[in-house]
């Protein structure tokens, strides 16, 4: 039997007094090129059990296996180097640089060369300098940004920032996708276009594990769902059984920002 793409087991965090994940486990099974959402509540643990996915928090117990392989408490840029990358936030993007320049930035994850043979202008590292130059293009031609290539993040709207994001997410050749609320302030076209965008990336072989609040978007997307509450996991289904779930009807229930959309 092959391994999961990727599987959290048990995973705990303790703050203090708080248990923000109680023994949270989920996997994402072969094929690759999933959709997987994780939706709860305010406050449930979502952003917790992702951030200790991607290496950015270390569990208090539990494991994370990626392709069978334990990568719990390994560093984000060691576990993005083997294939597991969490979304560049806006945070992350820098007003005066182009969408292209943000994407090469990202590639230097992944670059092949040594920094040392950079340094040195050795052919190897022009050779990478070519093909890197290429693979960013073609990575914002694939997110649909190729006509802002050459804009600086400042001039972009909200929506195309957060493509912009995912594709700096691409650009280090992730085999699962993490993203934390991408359709988060997104107008109703946006969202559209970035769900659709979505469906491209799985659909080109990246597993795509996603944190959204927007529920109709989350419903649309979804091969599988794992709903948080109180830190704990509550249900897990397809997007059906999952609106059908009386456990999550009533942990939705009374929540003013938030709908599953019934
Ligand atoms: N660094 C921290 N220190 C202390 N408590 C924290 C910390 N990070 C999160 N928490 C708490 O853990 C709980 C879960 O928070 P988390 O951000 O994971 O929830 P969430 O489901 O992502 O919420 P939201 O949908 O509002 O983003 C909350 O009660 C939060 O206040």
């Amino acid at each position: 039997m092959t391994a999961p793409i990727l599987e959290a087991r048990g995973l705990c965090k303790r703050f203090g007094g708080l248990l923000a994940n109680d023994g949270i486990s989920l996997s994402i099974e072969a094929p690759a090129g999933k959709v997987v959402a994780v939706i709860g509540p305010n406050g449930a643990g979502k952003s917790t059990l992702f951030k200790m996915l991607a290496g950015f928090l270390k569990p208090s117990s539990g494991q994370v296996l990626l392709h069978g392989q334990d990568i719990t408490g390994l560093p984000p840029h060691r576990i993005a180097r083997l294939g597991l990358v969490r979304t560049f936030q806006e945070t992350t993007i820098f007003p005066d640089l182009t969408a292209l320049e943000h994407v090469s930035l990202a590639q230097q994850l992944h670059r092949q060369a040594s920094d040392l043979a950079v340094v040195l202008g050795l052919p190897r590292a022009r050779a990478d300098e070519a093909r890197l130059a290429g693979a960013a293009r073609q990575t914002l031609e694939f997110m649909e940004l190729g006509s802002v290539a050459d804009v600086a993040a400042r001039h972009l709207p909200q929506g195309l920032l957060r493509l912009l994001g995912m594709a700096m997410g691409l650009a280090a050749q992730p085999r699962v996708l993490l993203l934390d609320e991408p359709y988060a302030g997104l107008n109703n076209d946006e969202t559209q276009r970035a769900v659709a965008l979505t469906r491209k990336i799985a659909a080109s072989g990246v597993s795509v594990l996603l944190v959204e609040h927007d529920m109709k978007a989350v419903m649309a997307i979804s091969d599988r769902i794992h709903v948080l509450y109180f830190g704990k996991k509550i249900a897990e289904g397809t997007p059906q059984e999952i609106r059908d779930d009386p456990h999550v009807i009533e942990a939705y229930l009374g929540q003013e920002d938030e709908e599953l959309g019934l």
